[in-house]
């Protein structure tokens, strides 16, 4: 057999020139403004995987010029306390974008607290009013990471039209808006999730042209269960610990393997990771000039 290298689908590169693009949109737009951006990023308890993609979100936010108002909270907040940090979130007109930050304790009503983010301030697209867009195929915020996919596959001119995907997972942040985003761009979709058999997840994953698993078990994905020349967009994350007790972070693919046997991968890390944060950055900035739109409309109106 021969080794083809697949080409790398370099997810760092495009989110660090997609925040160049964004830092200058920024200081162009930030005089007529009047203010930055603003992006709060909720945290609940001491999960170290969140902690480090909090600190992530907030590294890139100001890199490129949004202010954080990020806020973390211990494991024992109540549903109320959360509910007030929203709602002034909500009413503050500093602030564009909210990101409550997955999963939370038990003991929280996620859900609940998810439909009481403003719509227009959604940058996880996560609110009813823009899943409900994401399926009508209207324009509005949507969910980073499968959004950051579109991107990245968009990047190196893969057009999923009349293609084959298969998105493995069909969590209500990436695998379901993951697929309704491949419809759209015309690929024929499956889904394969946890009530799914091993050997209907091999027929379906041999098939597809375009696999996207999202599942966070490393290893899934083998070259076995790999179409020759698919492109593999892992989603998956992994956070392992070595012998000596640090940590690193792998996807649900065997990179090494599929590498030779798809004609393009995204990694994990240095994939999809860095997209879902430049894509926030973008919900969030997007959010700032529909809002100063808005206002400037109603002003006009009002004269
Ligand atoms: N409401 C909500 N929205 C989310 O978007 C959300 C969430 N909850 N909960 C947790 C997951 C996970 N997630 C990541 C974001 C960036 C990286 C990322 O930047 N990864 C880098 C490097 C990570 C590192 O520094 O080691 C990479 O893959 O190259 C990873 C994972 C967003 N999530
Ligand atoms: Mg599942």
């Amino acid at each position: 057999m021969t080794d083809i290298a697949a080409r790398l689908l370099d997810g760092k590169a495009l989110a660090r020139s997609l925040q160049n693009e964004y830092k200058k949109r920024i200081a162009t737009l930030e005089p007529k403004i009047g203010r930055p951006p603003g992006l709060a990023v909720l945290m609940v308890g001491e999960n170290p995987a969140s902690a480090v993609y909090v600190r992530n979100k907030e590294r890139a936010s100001s890199k490129v010029g949004i202010a954080s108002f990020g806020q973390h909270f211990p494991v024992t907040v109540t549903q109320t306390e959360l509910e007030v940090a929203i709602d002034l979130l909500n009413a503050d007109d500093c602030v564009d974008g909210i990101l409550l930050q997955l999963p939370l304790p038990s003991h929280l009503d996620a859900t609940a607290l998810l439909y009481r983010i403003r719509p227009e301030k959604d940058a996880d697209g996560l609110h009813p009013v823009n899943l409900g867009r994401l399926v009508r195929s209207e324009p509005g915020l949507r969910s980073c990471t499968p959004a950051g996919v579109m991107r990245l596959l968009a990047e190196y001119d893969i057009d999923p039209a009349g293609k084959r995907a298969l998105v493995v997972g069909r969590s209500i942040l990436v695998g379901k808006p993951m697929a309704l985003m491949l419809l759209e761009a015309n690929a024929s979709v499956a889904i394969a999730h946890s009530h799914t058999s091993a050997s209907d997840l091999c027929d379906l994953a041999r098939k597809a042209d375009i696999l996207v698993p999202a599942v966070g078990k490393a290893g899934l994905i083998g070259p076995e269960l790999v179409k020759p020349g698919a492109v593999v967009v892992d989603v998956g994350i992994v956070r392992v610990t070595n012998p000596d007790g640090s940590h690193h972070l792998t996807g649900d693919v065997d990179f090494d393997g599929v590498s030779r046997v798809a004609s393009a991968i995204a990694p994990v890390p240095g994939g999809v990771g860095p997209m879902t944060v430049a894509l926030l950055l973008e919900n969030t900035i997007t959010s700032w000039v529909t809002s100063w739109e808005r206002r400037r409309s109603e002003a006009h109106a009002a004269l």
